[in-house]
């Protein structure tokens, strides 16, 4: 087989994480729960925070990548709920306690911080926005993605690489 990418483990681990969005918006579904929770965002972006120090990342830097994570997630299940409520169809069964999924998160969390940490010397350099798109590309490919997950695994993505190749 060809090597993987080299941002491969931190593009696997970010869908991996979108990927539960969608048990994530069966669970609403279930429950009525509003697709927003800031107070479980504030939980998040607290959590990654304290991981970033112990890990010497710039806990900006990791906040600033998890709100992309969890606006990806809102796309993923904003556009769920869009396609439940048409004539016809109808959400996955599903439980309405939001707690194993949660726990799933929450580990992947960890794991994304641990990819951000093991990709700390790529994402300052111009080297990252190209290595970046190929990871995704290939964990896309991998993981058999829709359009709507791969734009949303694209957004996930935008804050990874702190260099611009805008041109000013
Ligand atoms: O845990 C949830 O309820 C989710 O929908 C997941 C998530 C996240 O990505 O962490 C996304 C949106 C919510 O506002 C809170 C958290």
């Amino acid at each position: 087989a060809a090597p993987a990418p080299a941002m491969s483990g931190l593009t696997d681990a970010i869908a991996g994480r979108l990927a539960l969005a969608d048990a994530v918006a069966a669970s609403k579904w279930a429950s009525g729960a509003a697709i927003d929770d800031p107070a479980r965002e504030q939980v998040v972006l607290d959590t990654v925070s304290q991981l970033a120090l112990d890990r010497d990342l710039d806990p900006g830097y990791v906040r600033g990548v998890f709100r992309d994570q969890i606006e990806a997630s809102k796309t993923v299940q904003r556009r769920l709920f869009a396609q439940w409520r048409l004539p016809g169809q109808t959400a996955p069964p599903a439980t309405p306690d939001l707690g194993p999924v949660r726990a799933a998160i929450n580990e992947l969390n960890v794991a994304i911080v641990d990819e951000l940490a093991a990709s700390r010397d790529i994402v300052t350099t111009l080297r990252c926005p190209p290595e970046l798109t190929v990871s995704t590309a290939q964990t896309a490919a991998d993981a058999g993605f829709d359009p709507l997950h791969v734009a949303a695994l694209v957004q996930a993505g935008a804050s990874v690489c702190t260099v611009s190749t805008g041109s000013s």
